[in-house]
């Protein structure tokens, strides 16, 4: 039976400062570098050894990623990059300050942009300072200027699709490093969470999220390696 782990990237310099982040390429802070050791551990306690990390092109999920392989004793795991797995792209929230972006445009509109399926925050204006067009990493890929959840997984899904899939079918063990948004994705993709029910999917940082999966990569089983600071996960069908 495939094993898979997700793990999002341990806090950010933004997630201290309650900063839109989305693909800005933010390091972690030293309390996230803790967490992503603390995950490590958690992974070879578990006595998970993945054949393969998949993980993003952004610094916080890749450094994350290898931080928890050194700590688990893994660090020879092969690591395969790409940026369909980053986060949601944060549109024109990006940069800005959460809590005054919610007292400007209320709570409940801050909520709808962050948590909603398919509402996507204003697109971000061409040229300024968090335009990735440019962005070498990008080249030759028709990026988006902005992202609802149901867009991510657009991208996150033929990824999945094609180069983890197959992984786990041929009965692999996968860890993906990853953020918020791109996991809540494959959340919602692998215990098939109706629309309206995954606005209440949070993923903690650094905290190894297990799902064991059945031949058809259905989830026979979840759940966090951190229980103490573990989030509900959406029912098994
Ligand atoms: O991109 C960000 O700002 C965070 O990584 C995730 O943000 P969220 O909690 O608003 O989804």
């Amino acid at each position: 039976m495939p094993r898979l782990i997700l793990l999002r990237h341990g806090q950010s310099q933004w997630n201290l400062e309650n900063r839109f982040t989305g693909w800005v390429d933010v390091d972690l802070t030293a309390e996230g570098e803790a967490q992503a050791r603390r995950g490590g551990e958690l992974i070879a306690e578990a006595g998970f050894k993945p054949a393969v990390m998949f993980t993003s092109v952004l610094t916080r999920a890749k450094r994350t990623g290898a931080i928890a392989l050194q700590s688990a004793g893994l660090k020879d795991v092969p690591t395969i990059e790409d940026w369909r797995l980053n986060e949601r792209h944060y549109g024109g929230l990006t940069g800005l300050d959460k809590a005054e972006t919610a007292k400007l445009h209320g709570e409940d509109q801050v909520k709808v942009w962050r948590r909603s399926y398919d509402v996507p925050p204003p697109p971000l204006a061409p040229g300024g300072e968090w335009d990735f067009t440019a962005d070498p990493r990008y080249a030759g890929q028709d990026i988006p200027d902005t992202e609802s959840l149901k867009t991510t997984l657009d991208r996150v899904l033929p990824y999945w699709n094609s180069a983890i899939a197959p992984r786990l079918e041929a009965g692999e063990d996968v860890l993906i490093a990853a953020h918020g948004n791109s996991l809540r994705a494959i959340v919602k993709h692998l215990f098939d969470v109706p629309d309206d029910k995954i606005v209440g999917v949070e993923i903690p940082t650094g905290n190894p999220l297990e799902i064991d999966l059945d031949a058809e990569l259905k989830p026979v089983s979840a759940r966090y390696l951190d229980a103490g600071r573990a989030e509900s996960l959406p029912a098994i069908a």
